[in-house]
């Protein structure tokens, strides 16, 4: 080779050798800057992993465990002490309405000797200064959605005297307690001939709800989680965790405490955005495709937790209503 071509060549290589050790000494430098980040993320990181794992375990207990895993029994368990509100054969049919979107009314589940207890129990709960709260919602501040007042009925086996809302009752309270959870057994058997068979856990509590005269009502809405769970966008999965048990409601039970003849003028009706089908007792007057649903001393009412939306209308007199969620 020429010598100056050789030369040539040689300043070239020298050239791109520099150029390369430019932009690596420049990527180094850059790399440098960046790193600070990566440490320091690095160093907050473990604790907002902590923070994360922290918030997620309480949404978890505050609303899963405490409400229905921590002593929810299964359907057999529930109906170890008492009997159902309904026989199979009801209870076989009321799951084929169910099904079908429908509103399940049975009239004439509790005697007249025991709604007359009842009421003298009522009375004297509704006068125990703490027996009766307000409801969690009108707790967080909000008056507008719900005015009634709750407790939690529980049994001697799972009271604890130290949890604020939670009763026992009198002997009256106690049977329709005990029998409204019961009742989780015999629509469970009954899903064994239905399309989808169930098997339910039953929170150890029932809510006992007082809408008082004048004053009580609850604006329309569904059981379980309804539109509000996709809403929240990066906190989803804490609203997720937070509503677990609402988002596990399948069926919801209500059975009516009040005196057998509910005049109309009283108001207080649930209404319910579905066909009504009543198994025993009178057709349901229905404008509009909305069902109307006195709240009739033992009457049991039962429907989707998820899919009907419903309301109950201000009262005229005081109005009491004993609710089971059956989860699946
Ligand atoms: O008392 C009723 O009739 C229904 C109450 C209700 O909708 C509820 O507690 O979720
Ligand atoms: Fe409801």
């Amino acid at each position: 080779m020429h010598p100056l071509r050789s030369r040539c060549l040689q300043l070239a290589s020298a050239r791109r050798l520099a150029s390369g050790l430019a932009r690596l000494a420049q990527a180094k430098e850059e790399a440098a800057k960046t790193a600070e980040w990566p440490s320091a993320l690095r160093a907050v990181l473990p604790f907002v992993g902590l923070a994360g794992v922290g918030t997620a375990g309480h949404a978890f207990y505050d609303g899963l465990w405490v409400p229905l895993l921590r002593d929810g029994q299964s359907a057999e368990e529930a109906a170890r002490q008492a009997e159902p509100l309904l026989d199979a054969h009801l209870a076989g049919t009321a799951l084929t309405h169910l099904e079908r979107g429908e509103v399940v009314v049975v009239d004439g589940v509790l005697s007249a000797t025991l709604l007359a207890d009842l009421q003298r129990e009522l009375q004297s709960l509704a006068s125990t200064p703490g027996g009766l709260l307000p409801n969690p919602k009108v707790q967080a501040g909000n008056t507008e959605v719900r005015t009634d007042r709750v407790c939690y009925l529980r049994d001697p086996a799972s009271f604890s005297p130290t949890d604020e809302g939670q009763v026992l009752g009198g002997a009256a309270l106690q049977l329709c307690h005990r029998r409204l959870r019961a009742t989780a057994l015999v629509l469970e058997t009954g899903s064994q001939q239905a399309s989808r068979r169930r098997t339910f856990v039953v929170p150890a509590w029932t809510q006992l709800a007082q809408y008082t005269d004048g004053s009580g009502f609850y604006k329309w809405h569904t059981d379980g989680l309804g539109e509000e769970s996709g809403r929240f966008g990066p906190l989803g999965w804490y609203f997720w965790l937070q509503r677990g048990a609402v988002r596990r409601r399948s069926i919801t039970g209500i059975l009516y405490l009040n005196e057998e003849d509910w005049p109309s003028t009283a108001g207080g009706a649930l209404r319910c955005r579905a066909a009504a089908a009543p198994l025993r007792g009178p057709p349901l007057p229905s404008t509009a495709g909305i069902a109307e649903v006195l709240p009739k001393g033992g009457r049991l009412v039962l429907f989707d937790s998820h899919k009907i939306e419903h309301e109950v209308v201000a009262t005229r007199q005081d109005r009491w209503a004993l609710t089971v969620w059956l989860h699946e």
